[in-house]
């Protein structure tokens, strides 16, 4: 288990990151959320040893992670961090970027494991090319490939997926995670594409000004959102009046978080006016207006502008998700 206990970190006299405590299993896979700059690549720096910590500890099981304090090279030898900057050598070939983190004793095994992480990664077919002849995308793949070279316990990567297209992404992801979790390899994840982690990551957590404001299973998390800040890292999301929705709610202030997948039109509701479709290629996305208030819902077909239509929680909505504003 990689355990923290209150661990602080300050960037010039500010804190990146403010008393964290945090428990990660062996093998889960686990994302870092929050809007940009909130600390998520400080936390995975400090997790690595690339920083030494202000307050507190960090551990893996018995093994305790320190920084560059107590190492002449920093970073455990047990992690690998891959930073949003691959660090690949431009003048050699993609396997010879791969093969230089084997052993050069074993030939056949170095050849054979370099082959299966080009085919995890899908760049089997530009294994004989100069790293330098390379897109942005492709050059992200062999950089994966290469920080599981040398099998670490424990995998860091900041928004592992940035340069890599739509036609590739999910493809590769559905591969890696289920490499990662096959070889039980503990992977946690920095990233502000939520895509990335619905599927794929066992718990969440969410970092809000250096403060860990959430930490649940994703599922949980997605589905019970506390806040308006949280639901939005997940896309769109609608806050409004409770009572709207449920005439037995009585306190006005009482406020609801509803994704647009949540709102559907219906026989009665609320009478809402079409603002604008926009084109989600499996559905549109339809901003609408109620009493001043922007209201998004997803729709099988567009609405003109000015069309008045009833709006429903639809039947599919759990449980209402109260949002708190104290949180
Ligand atoms: N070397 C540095 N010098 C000064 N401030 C820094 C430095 N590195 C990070 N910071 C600050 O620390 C905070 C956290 O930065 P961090 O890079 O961890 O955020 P992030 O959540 O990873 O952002 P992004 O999603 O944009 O990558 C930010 O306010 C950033 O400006």
């Amino acid at each position: 288990m990689l355990t923290l206990s209150n661990v602080s970190y300050a960037i010039s006299d500010r804190f990146a990151l403010q008393d964290l405590n945090l428990e990660i299993d062996q093998g889960a896979h686990v994302a870092i959320i929050g809007e940009s700059g909130c600390g998520k690549t400080t936390l995975l720096k400090l997790i690595y040893g690339l920083y030494d910590t202000d307050t507190g500890t960090i551990f893996w099981g018995n093994s305790q992670i320190t920084g560059p304090k107590d190492h002449l090279i920093p970073g455990m030898p047990f992690i690998k961090y891959l930073s949003q900057d691959f660090d690949l050598m431009p003048f050699i070939s993609v396997e010879e970027n791969i093969k230089k983190f084997l052993s050069r004793l074993y030939p056949k095994e170095s050849e054979q494991r370099t082959q299966e992480l080009l085919e995890v990664v899908e760049m089997t077919a530009f294994a004989k090319a100069h790293v330098k002849t390379l897109s942005g995308g492709q050059k992200q793949r062999v950089a994966l490939a290469q920080s599981l070279a040398n099998e670490p316990e424990i995998l860091l990567l900041d928004e592992p997926f940035s340069h890599i297209d739509n036609f590739r992404k999910n493809r590769l992801r559905r591969k890696l995670f289920s490499y990662l979790k096959k070889q039980a390899i503990t992977c946690i994840v920095a990233t502000h594409d939520t895509t990335d982690i619905l599927s794929y990551m066992d718990q969440t957590i969410v970092i809000k000004e250096g403060k860990v404001i959430a930490n649940d299973t994703t599922k949980n998390l997605y589905k019970n959102p506390k806040t308006h800040y949280i639901a939005s890292l997940f896309g769109e999301v609608n806050e409004l009046p409770a009572h709207w929705f449920d005439i037995n709610i009585i306190d006005i202030e009482i406020t609801q978080l509803v994704y647009p997948h949540q709102l559907a039109v219906a026989d009665s509701g609320i009478t809402v006016t079409v603002i604008q479709s926009y084109f989600k290629g499996s559905h549109y996305l339809i901003e609408s207006v109620y009493k001043d208030v922007t209201i998004f819902f997803n729709a099988a077909t567009s609405y003109a502008p000015s069309e008045s239509l009833q709006l429903s929680l639809s039947h599919y909505l759990d449980e209402p998700i109260i949002s708190d504003r104290h949180l």
